[in-house]
């Protein structure tokens, strides 16, 4: 049952006084205020001792403290370098098949609420940080870290040194890991596993997109509205093929006056076409691109009938579907604070990125433009080709969580729409007159 958050506002004076030269009994009484939402996650810690095992596939061993489920789990680790929005991440359904490792040292301190779902459930394989907070203290929060993930069934561990860890794989590159609580498991036998297993050529899409196309209606919630941007009344009809969608992407495009039909990964071209949409959106979702080739085929299958926007792995499966490669990239970008250049207004943006592979743009063919660059290291962030009517970023304008910067692209998305949809008025007459000439 969850518990009801406190909530309570702590002043500048109320933090200094805990900790400075107040009279220890004063000082304990508002130290006291910290503790005040313990759970029964958390109930055993900070005394707990080392219980599970995080073993990478190039052998180096990590003991640490588990929380949330128990088991024997086998992922990729990424590291993530976001400072906030933890639960957005986890329930992000792009991580299946990964452990995410928080760079941010200190994660739990919000507890989960029940606004910052990305998706009905979290398909990530675990969670690795530095230092699990004992207690909560936000006024959404609604549940401990700890029994989200326990009552989930997704394994966490915490009291391990993230910062090695992600030198690791910012030196050697992403690594596959076992995480385990199993006692009855030897080193060996865990490395052997994390040596078997591999996360490229695997379709991750079929086991996270929905089963049946259905209708989204909710938008971002009007106190949590950001954009200043005028919805002109005209709804536009976007299908939005769900390849593992947040829920954010949905929310935006409905803040924005779409209606919105969401579809599977599997749903035919010719069935989207029938619905004469005024556009197709490509969802975020988790995997190698080139393990899904029946999503690229369904992208080939419409793009150039009517606008596209993709996002992510829809971004993806675009680069492909338009005779480019994707690559898997040494450690991908994960986290909140990805400087991206507009190659066409010049701006810089801090995105929310998300992803292990990418576009070689020298593979693509002529029109197509590459329309944003990841400052960190200069690959593509975004492509447009106008002749096709198509768009797409390698990053994540819905953020969730992550800065607003690039929520402008929904606006252009609605435009490349409303153009579509002008030109086509525009030729009716022109064509019924020459039909009846
Ligand atoms: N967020 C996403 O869509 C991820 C895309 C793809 N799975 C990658 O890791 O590159």
């Amino acid at each position: 049952m969850a518990t009801k958050a406190l909530s309570f506002a702590l002043s500048f004076n109320d933090l200094t006084n805990c900790f400075s030269s107040n009279p220890p009994q004063a000082a304990a009484a508002k130290v006291s205020v910290f503790t005040v939402r313990c759970s029964s996650g958390s109930r055993e810690r900070p005394w707990k001792n080392s219980d599970a095992r995080l073993v990478l596939e190039d052998g180096s061993i990590w003991s640490a403290k588990s929380f949330g489920a128990s088991g024997t789990q086998v992922g990729e680790v990424v590291f993530n370098t976001s400072l906030t929005g933890y639960q957005e991440i986890l329930t992000d359904p792009s991580y299946a098949g990964q452990f995410v490792l928080m760079t941010n040292p200190h994660i739990g301190n919000t507890g989960v609420n029940f606004d910052d779902e990305e998706s009905m459930q979290c398909f990530l394989a675990g969670l690795v940080i530095r230092s699990l907070s004992i207690s909560t203290s936000n006024w959404r929060c609604a549940k401990a870290l700890g029994d989200y993930l326990a009552e989930r069934n997704i394994m966490g561990i915490y009291d391990v040194d993230t910062r090695a860890i992600t030198r690791r794989l910012r030196q050697d590159g992403s690594l596959i890991g076992v995480l385990s609580t199993d006692n009855s498991k030897t080193d060996e036998q865990l490395l052997q596993l994390s040596k078997s297993w591999n996360i490229v050529g695997v379709d991750l899409i079929s086991g996270v997109s929905c089963k049946t196309p259905h209708e989204w209606v909710d938008k971002t919630k009007q106190e949590w509205e950001f954009s200043s941007s005028k919805v002109h009344g005209e709804t536009f009809h976007v299908v939005a093929y769900d390849f593992g969608i947040k829920h954010n992407i949905l929310r935006r495009l409905a803040s924005y006056g779409c209606k919105i039909t969401v579809v599977p990964a599997t749903w035919p071209a010719s069935e989207t076409l029938k619905m004469k949409p005024d556009g197709v959106l490509f969802s975020n979702g988790p995997g190698d691109p080139s393990a899904v080739p029946y999503a690229v085929e369904t992208v080939k299958n419409i793009i150039g009938k009517i606008p596209v926007f993709g996002i992510c792995m829809g971004h993806q499966l675009l680069g492909q579907a338009l005779g480019g490669k994707t690559f898997k990239m040494k450690f991908g970008h994960h986290g909140g604070n990805h400087p991206v250049r507009n190659l066409q207004t010049g701006h810089v943006e801090i995105s929310a990125q998300n992803h292990n592979y990418a576009v070689d743009p020298a593979t693509l063919p002529e029109g197509v433009q590459v329309t944003h660059i990841n400052l960190n290291d200069g690959s593509c962030a975004g492509l447009a080709f106008p002749a096709q009517q198509l768009m797409s970023l390698q990053y994540h304008p819905e953020a969730s969580p992550g800065p607003h910067d690039s929520d402008y692209a929904f606006r252009e998305f609605i435009e490349l729409m409303k153009q579509a949809k002008n030109r086509t008025k525009e030729s009716l007459p022109q064509l019924s007159a020459l039909h009846s000439g």
